[in-house]
């Protein structure tokens, strides 16, 4: 269909008897709640259609029930779509046999799971190498592939352990080794951190930003929470009852929320972090002096904050070569001022 890592297209997911019955009638356009009583069916995911770049860190986000556990399983039908299609990396998801779908699943697109799901009597190395002993690699092999990715997630010196005598926060680094030593083209991460405590979660999400700097793997990221998906996403899918609310950029979705859903849980953000100059910049003017400091559109308002405020001069907002806008410093303080007193 596309180059894209991964392409959704019309994808449902519609649980209950005579589900399959349902998709391009006019029970469809129901809302949740009205098909549930209407036909007892209840729609996990509603028609939802998007494309992953390669080396993209695509989010999904939405409150519990929005369907996004849903939406992930069916990308590797884990959970069998009701319609739609679904490409990883070229390969057709939704046609693909059972014995192509365990090799897909093995070699295209790797789960991190909440739920660590280690095999208690391994240890960590034979952990990490599961999935290539499946494959059936030679045991040699398999463990040094696997020190390679025990090493890459920080387990050096764990790798006789067993799962027990790891915190979880290390036993969800084994999962993301585990996922890792099959090498896939991409990644996908259910909710990984939930069940870690603020601090650790912390470091699983540099973490996550680390390896995707180094490894420039695709990776589809599950959350609920909208500080993980602003700090890690390129982009953001919103969900609510199945279906999409908003894709964008950070930026985007925080500058211009789609509808009173998503405005009201950005509320919260501090704009200052999220928001770049090109939320704030205005048109050039014959008259603006040439002496300001020079920063891409791209550039974050706290990052411009201290440079914009401290010159004379308003910043020159410049990409490949074109002054493209100019930042006055009132537009930065009224990001800053509008931040502080939605916090007072
Ligand atoms: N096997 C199933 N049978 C019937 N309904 C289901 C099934 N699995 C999920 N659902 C329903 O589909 C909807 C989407 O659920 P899903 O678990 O995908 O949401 P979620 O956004 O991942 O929520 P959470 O963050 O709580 O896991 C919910 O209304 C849920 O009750």
């Amino acid at each position: 269909m596309t180059d894209a890592a991964l392409t959704v297209r019309n994808l449902w997911k519609i649980f209950g008897r005579g589900s399959d019955r349902i998709v391009g009638t006019p029970d469809a356009d129901l809302s949740r709640a009205d098909l549930k009583t209407k036909t007892g069916c209840v729609v996990g995911v509603r028609d939802v259609s998007f494309d992953v770049a390669p080396g993209e860190v695509f989010v999904v986000m939405g409150l519990s029930g929005s369907g996004k556990s849903t939406l992930v399983r069916c990308l590797t039908r884990l959970i069998e779509p009701t319609s739609g299609q679904v490409e990883i990396d070229g390969h057709d998801i939704v046609k693909a046999s059972e014995s192509e779908l365990r090799e897909l699943r093995r070699t295209h697109a790797s789960m991190v799971f909440q739920h660590f799901g280690l095999l208690p009597h391994r240890q960590v190395i034979d952990n990490v190498a599961y999935g290539l002993e499946v494959r059936g690699i030679s045991k040699k092999e398999r463990r040094a592939a696997a020190s390679e990715v025990v090493e890459l997630v920080g387990l050096s010196g764990y790798e006789r352990s067993y799962p027990d005598q790891l915190s979880g926060g290390m036993q969800q680094r084994v999962g993301l080794a585990r996922a890792l030593a099959n090498d896939p083209a991409l990644l996908l991460f259910d909710e990984p951190f939930s069940a870690l405590d603020p601090l650790i979660r912390r470091d699983m999400q540099n973490e996550v930003i680390r390896l995707h700097r180094e490894l420039g793997k695709t990776m589809v990221f599950i959350t609920h929470d909208l500080q993980e998906a602003l700090k890690l996403g390129d982009r953001i899918l919103i969900m609510r009852d199945g279906g999409i609310v908003q894709i964008g950029t950070p930026d985007e979705v925080v500058a211009e929320p789609a509808d009173d859903y998503v405005r009201d849980f950005t509320s919260e953000v501090p704009r200052s972090h999220v928001l770049t100059l090109r939320w704030v910049m205005r048109d050039p003017r014959p008259d603006d002096s040439s002496e300001g400091p020079v920063m891409t559109s791209s550039t974050v308002v706290r990052q411009a904050a201290r440079a914009a405020l401290a010159s004379e001069h308003p910043v020159r907002v410049v990409d490949a070569g074109e002054l493209v806008g100019i930042v006055d410093s009132d537009a930065i303080m009224r990001v800053v001022v509008a931040e502080e007193e939605a916090h007072s």
